[in-house]
């Protein structure tokens, strides 16, 4: 097993969002999870990348690899020396997967917000991390960027990695789905 998560708890703002939560996955697996604005998705995947330390349970993951709003990236650097600040064995195929590799050279600064955010994912492509957590990929992507993005997702499922995913957007029906309540 990839990912074994037993039991899992977590109190935030004085609230408790979840309890007795067990989440596991095998390679090629893949995890959604959905529920209302504030019902803790980002939280847990906070925990599950041991960020957050969850108040009850335990975890055992591998290498995890997590995208969301937060990971920095130099604005005066160019997007690929910028990215080449993190592990990414994998930046050309990434780049050229999410369509970036003609904005390599562009600095940071000057990505449009749909663009940025597609670097954001391109570190998690380029790394050589089994486990993929995305907190809402999908937004703020052009269409044909969410065709790509899905792409190299069954490509890392179908190579023996596995992907917890965040989203509002309902996926295949080869995501297990957890419904968080809040
Ligand atoms: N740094 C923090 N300190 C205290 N409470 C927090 C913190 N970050 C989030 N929370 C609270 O934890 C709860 C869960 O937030 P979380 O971001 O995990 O929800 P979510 O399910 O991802 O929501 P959304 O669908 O809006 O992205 C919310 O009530 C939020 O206010």
């Amino acid at each position: 097993m990839l990912l074994n998560g037993t039991g899992l708890a977590l109190v935030r703002g004085g609230r408790l969002l979840f309890e007795g939560l067990d989440v596991s996955l095998d390679r090629g697996g893949g995890l959604h999870l959905t529920g209302p604005n504030g019902a803790g998705k980002s939280s847990l995947i906070r925990v599950i990348a041991g960020l957050l330390r969850p108040t009850a349970g335990a975890i055992e993951r591998p290498a995890v690899a997590l995208a969301d709003d937060h990971l920095s990236l130099d604005r005066e650097l160019s997007l690929r020396r910028a990215l080449g600040f993190w592990n990414v064995p994998k930046l050309n195929g990434a780049l050229d997967a999410l369509d970036l590799s003609r904005l390599a050279d562009v600095p940071v600064r000057l990505l449009s917000s749909g663009q940025a955010r597609r670097a954001r994912l391109a570190r998690v492509l380029a790394s050589d991390a089994p486990l993929w957590l995305l907190d809402e990929p999908f937004n703020g992507l052009d269409a044909s960027s969410g065709e790509r993005l899905r792409l190299a997702i069954d490509r890392h499922r179908k190579t023996g990695g596995a992907v917890v995913i965040a989203s509002h957007q309902p996926l295949a029906d080869s995501w297990q789905e957890m419904v968080l309540s809040g």
